[in-house]
């Protein structure tokens, strides 16, 4: 099989000091390819996007671009550029001097720079502002300027670290689409450092998601989305109400226990095969409806149904978002309806829309010897039946 990676990384493990940020991270991105690494705070996407940039030295494991070993080259011979989200832009030079600053340092002839810079300033929408100093633009203005510096070089792979984040959020809109269409019009291969989930899919050919410095999941933007492979994924996007489940798996069926606070379901399993026990269940709060609730006609088909009471509803915008007291948990609910605060209320959950994973470090109620043994969190897609 042809191998299309251009942009190689091959585990990669680095640090600063005795502290081990990276362990053993290993990605292939093809040529023109825009990947976003998306994590909380101190996951270590910098440090991964700075080792392929050069700044970071890994402690094992290699960087290569088009099968050629770049590793020990310093940043300035690898045919990247990274553009930071401070700018970092010269206060006292003027736009085009500040594009213009690399080719400069490359010895490249006035007037070529000259058409360089004219050039980038067109394709930037920065035409006309050429004489002026940063301080005198905007910070969307600041941010093309920096991307404008950082692709006078004819990159082959440029590197973005939260460009965007200090931008505010209509500018921010603009700016993430300028990125995008640049990028694939120039076919330059991306790779996009952000904790920002939806920058991550909307500009993104893939999404790369990172915990504790390994690679947790990747993926198109919309599988991770739907079919995210463990709890922190699903949590991470977006799916963050979470309640504990228990249940027996069979025949491609997961059967969940009635509880408490919830009613038998029947739901079928599309993903990976998922161990009985205890399920870490989650969903994401538009994903549910709310129905009052009535002691007939607890049609749980296809569905998981929880019941509760509502606590407080607010409204963000477009629906109404209420906090639902599930036994001991609190779970968001949208609803397109208000529902008054104290009534009681029924949460259902179409079985596709809800994830499921083997409970980390508990044993299960059923069927659990084998969840001792190296168990890995899997994801359970259940789809309506
Ligand atoms: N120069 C440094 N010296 C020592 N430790 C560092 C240094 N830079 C980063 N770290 C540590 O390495 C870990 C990963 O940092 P990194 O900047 O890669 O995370 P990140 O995922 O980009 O986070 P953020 O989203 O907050 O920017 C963090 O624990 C951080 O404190």
């Amino acid at each position: 099989m042809k191998d299309e990676s251009y942009l190689r990384i091959a585990d990669l493990s680095a640090g600063y000091g005795t502290t081990r940020v990276l362990e053993n991270v290993s990605l292939s991105i093809r040529k023109g390819e825009f990947v976003a690494l998306l994590g909380s705070s101190g996951c270590g996407k910098t440090t991964l996007l700075r080792a392929i940039a050069g700044f970071v030295q890994p402690s094992s494991g290699a960087v290569s671009v088009a099968g050629r070993d770049v590793t020990r080259l310093p940043p300035d011979r690898r045919g990247m550029a990274l553009v930071f989200q401070s700018y970092a832009l010269w206060p006292h030079m003027t736009v085009a001097q500040n594009i213009g600053y690399g080719l400069k340092l490359k010895g490249m002839p006035r007037e070529a720079i000259a058409r360089r810079v004219g050039e980038l300033e067109g394709l930037l929408g920065l035409s006309g502002l050429g004489q002026r100093k940063p301080a005198a633009l905007s910070g969307g203005q600041r941010q093309r300027v920096a991307l404008g510096r950082a692709l006078a070089i004819d990159p082959q792979i440029l590197l973005l670290d939260e460009p965007l984040s200090n931008l505010d959020a209509r500018i921010r809109f603009k700016v993430r689409h300028d990125i995008s269409a640049l990028q694939k019009r120039l076919g330059i291969t991306a790779v996009h450092v952000t904790h920002d989930r939806e920058e991550a899919m909307v500009m993104a050919d893939r999404i790369v998601i990172m915990d504790a410095g390994r690679i947790a999941q990747q993926g198109r933007p919309e599988d991770i989305y739907n079919r995210p492979a463990s709890s922190f994924v699903a949590a991470f996007m977006g799916a963050e109400n979470m309640l504990n489940l228990s249940g027996r798996v069979a025949g491609g069926v997961a059967s969940i226990d009635a509880g408490p606070d919830n009613d038998p379901a029947a739901l079928q399993v599309h993903g990976p095969a998922l161990s009985g026990g205890t399920f870490e269940a989650r969903f994401r709060a538009e994903a549910a409806e709310l129905l009052p609730d009535s002691p007939v006609s607890r049609n749980s088909e296809g569905c998981l149904h929880l019941f509760g009471h509502v606590e407080a509803v607010s409204y963000p915008g477009g629906t109404w978002r209420h906090s639902v007291r599930v036994g001991q948990d609190d779970l968001l609910v949208d609803s397109r309806t208000p529902f008054e605060r104290g009534s009681a209320v029924r949460v259902r959950i179409p079985a596709d829309k809800l994830f499921l994973f083997n409970a980390k470090g508990v044993a299960g109620a059923s069927h659990t010897s084998s969840l001792h043994h190296g168990r890995k969190d899997r994801v359970l897609e259940a789809a309506e039946t």
